[in-house]
């Protein structure tokens, strides 16, 4: 079983030629509403995988927060999902021609989600406990810590990347960061940004998604690579809530972290060719039957 102690967020999605600079207002092509949060995402690509997942968090009492929640309701245990008076979270992400993306959050609800909500008893029955940053950071480290207790592991998906003690991280069984996250996390500790690196500075796992080059990480001394999967890439939104989610799904069912890798990376990568974010994410038929699987190990 996972627990995601994470964000639940509306996001408002505005399709645009090309990013708007400041000082200009643009015409959007298209728009959409979508339920996200780097939390729900995460935690419905877990449950989309097939795991059994209880989310943890805290949305507003207003309509958003149906939004938020109405694809975990039916795919995860939300009962430990608070109802607080700050606004449901939300993001507006543009999304330009050539399928990038540029996002503002605000977390709102999100910072007064309580990890006192993981109940001991719950903590003792999880084999993985998955964090991002988007929640009050003093209970992110706190529940990473009570994890270091437990026999669970702990993958803290360092994004958006914040400054953590350095003690914090190490009692981090993973900690995945992308590129730029890996360069924030490589100029506060002052060593490398390579998984390698990163990974002998805190004594413990590192993962660092690579984009379209795939994804390495290093686990005491034990270096692995697996490429991304080949596609035409439509939306990348999401691309890698989708690896972190399918990775903790396959961890939480025994599969070694080569292999958990190798599926993230073409759940991932199938994300990536479909458009939206949670939409986009695929349930466990469609990464079993995707021929990718067999070719992503670099
Ligand atoms: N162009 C691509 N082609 C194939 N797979 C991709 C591509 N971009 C991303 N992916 C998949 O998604 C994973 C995560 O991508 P990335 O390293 O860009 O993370 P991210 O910056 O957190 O993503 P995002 O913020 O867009 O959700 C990659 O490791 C890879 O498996």
């Amino acid at each position: 079983m996972i627990i995601t102690f994470g964000s639940i967020n509306v996001d408002f999605v505005y399709e645009v030629e090309d990013m708007p600079q400041p000082g200009q207002t643009l015409l959007a092509k298209g728009f959409r509403t979508e339920s996200g949060g780097k939390g729900a995402n995460q935690a419905l690509a877990a449950a989309r995988d097939g795991a059994e997942v209880v989310m943890v968090g805290a949305v507003g009492n207003d309509g958003l927060a149906e939004i938020g929640l109405q694809n975990l309701t039916s795919a995860t245990d939300i009962s430990r999902v608070s109802r607080v008076s700050e606004p449901t979270g939300s993001a507006s992400i543009h999304i330009d021609a050539k399928g990038r993306n540029m996002i503002v959050v605000a977390a709102c609800a999100n910072l007064v989600a309580s990890s006192d909500a993981v109940e001991e008893n719950l903590l003792q029955r999880a084999n993985v406990v998955l964090l991002q940053m988007e929640n009050d950071i003093v209970e992110v480290e706190k529940l990473i810590r009570r994890v270091s207790a437990t026999k669970a592991m702990s993958i803290l998906n360092l994004a958006p990347a914040y400054s953590l003690a350095e003690e914090v991280l190490s009692l981090c069984s993973l900690v995945v960061v992308n590129e730029d996250e890996a360069e924030a996390l490589s100029g506060w500790l002052g060593c490398g940004s390579s998984a390698a690196a990163l990974s002998v500075r805190l004594g413990t796992g590192v993962l660092r998604t690579l984009g379209g080059d795939g994804a390495e990480a290093c686990v005491e001394g034990k270096d692995i690579r697996v490429a991304a999967l080949p596609i035409d890439v439509k939306d990348t939104t999401a691309a890698g809530d989708c690896f972190v989610g399918v990775l903790a799904s396959a961890l939480d069912r025994g599969l070694s972290l080569e292999a958990a890798m190798q599926r993230a990376s073409v759940a991932a990568g199938i994300a990536c060719s479909r458009p939206g974010s949670q939409s986009s994410i695929p349930s466990a038929a469609d990464t079993d039957g995707h021929p990718g699987l067999a070719v992503t190990l670099a």
